[in-house]
């Protein structure tokens, strides 16, 4: 059995970012039924990171008659729609997993009891002083770890409010821009001089997702500021943003690189290579949030990670049965993702 019912989900205020506004999210809220157990899965298309709306739904629509046939590996083959991909993995993975009794992180490798994943706070592009005001609320509310939002501005007022916030926040707090590949070559190298003082832990995604071999050559410049990459990981397999030296960070967003079980494979290979893994989400509700913490528990020693996403959402899909205090997020220990939406 497989039910798949499309949601919307309103943000409680619009995302800011280099590529526009984030202001609602819509996906669909997969259900299965696998060896007696329910499995959940969720699938939130976001273009830049995966298929449209419209090509996931056409890719779901192949989902019921796998599941009849319970031919999952078809169903799983599927890679040219990563949040599709995402919703039956996920579903499949969470139903297996209770199967097996034992918590999704544990089922995706971890042996370990692991109780919280460090989580940082995500703040939008606006002038300096709400930038400096939102990410002083952000510590007071117990973030060691804050993600600004650049790129939407040039980069001389880009760099005036991280300089603001730095001043405001002290050094203790770990900061991290992210400019969605909003520069140029040109205009990286000059944002990675700025703000070098300031001391931030890395700069995410800096130019477009394709220039691969321009973030590998910003890494060798002048200046020892770290990149991460995030949209090139949705462009280009993981081997080749690894063979080519291009990040000293990927962030990891299990929904563009379809599933947790995925996800998890490519925190493996990045860390073999030496390169650090960051888990985030691309706004996702309740059901693909906590998979992706799950995924955070799976990796040994993860950084903070861009999991603190709940507050973003006006409503959700179900009670959050992972959520962030003092920084961190609590991981359900439940068998499987231990979302419950009340309809089991
Ligand atoms: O990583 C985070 O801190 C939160 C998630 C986030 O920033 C994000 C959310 C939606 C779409 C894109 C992005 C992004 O990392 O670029
Ligand atoms: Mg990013």
């Amino acid at each position: 059995m497989i039910d798949i019912e499309p949601y919307h989900l309103d943000l409680a205020r619009p995302l800011s970012t280099a590529r526009g506004e984030i202001e609602e999210r819509e996906g669909f809220l997969v259900r299965i039924e696998y060896a007696d157990q329910v499995g959940l899965g969720e699938a939130a298309p976001l273009p830049g990171w995966t298929e449209s709306l419209d090509a996931c739904r056409e890719a779901l629509k192949y989902a019921p008659e796998l599941a009849r046939d319970e031919d999952w590996g078809v169903a799983l083959g599927e890679t040219s729609a990563p949040a599709a991909r995402h919703a039956l993995a996920l579903a499949l993975a969470d139903a297996r997993a209770k199967l097996n009794n034992t918590p999704l992180y544990r089922y995706l490798g971890n042996e370990r009891l692991v109780r919280r994943v460090p989580v940082n706070a995500t703040v939008g592009d606006a002038d300096a002083e709400t930038t400096a005001r939102r990410v002083t609320e952000a510590v007071e509310n117990g973030f060691e770890c804050v993600k600004i939002k650049v790129g939407a501005r040039s980069v001389a007022e880009d760099t005036d409010r991280l300089r603001r916030v730095r001043e405001v926040v002290g050094d203790e707090v770990a900061l991290r821009a992210d400019a969605n590949g909003a520069w140029d070559r040109e205009q990286a190298e000059q944002a990675l001089e700025a703000v070098e003082p300031l001391d931030l832990e890395y700069v995410e995604q800096p130019m477009p997702a394709e220039e691969v071999a321009a973030h590998a050559g910003l890494r060798n410049g002048g200046n020892e500021v770290p990149i991460a990459l995030d949209e090139s990981l949705a462009e280009r397999p993981v081997t080749d943003l690894l063979a080519a030296e291009a990040a000293d960070y990927l962030v990891l967003k299990p929904m563009a690189l379809g599933g947790p079980d995925r996800a998890r494979n490519v925190a493996r290979q990045a860390r073999q290579a030496g390169v650090t893994p960051v888990l985030s989400t691309t706004v996702d509700g309740v059901v693909a949030r906590t998979a992706a913490v799950h995924v955070a528990a799976a990796i040994p020693e993860i950084p903070a990670c861009g999991l603190a996403t709940a507050d973003w959402l006006a409503d959700d899909l179900g009670p959050d049965p992972a959520p962030v205090a003092d920084g961190r997020i609590e991981v359900p220990q439940d068998k499987g993702l231990g979302v419950d939406l009340g309809d089991e």
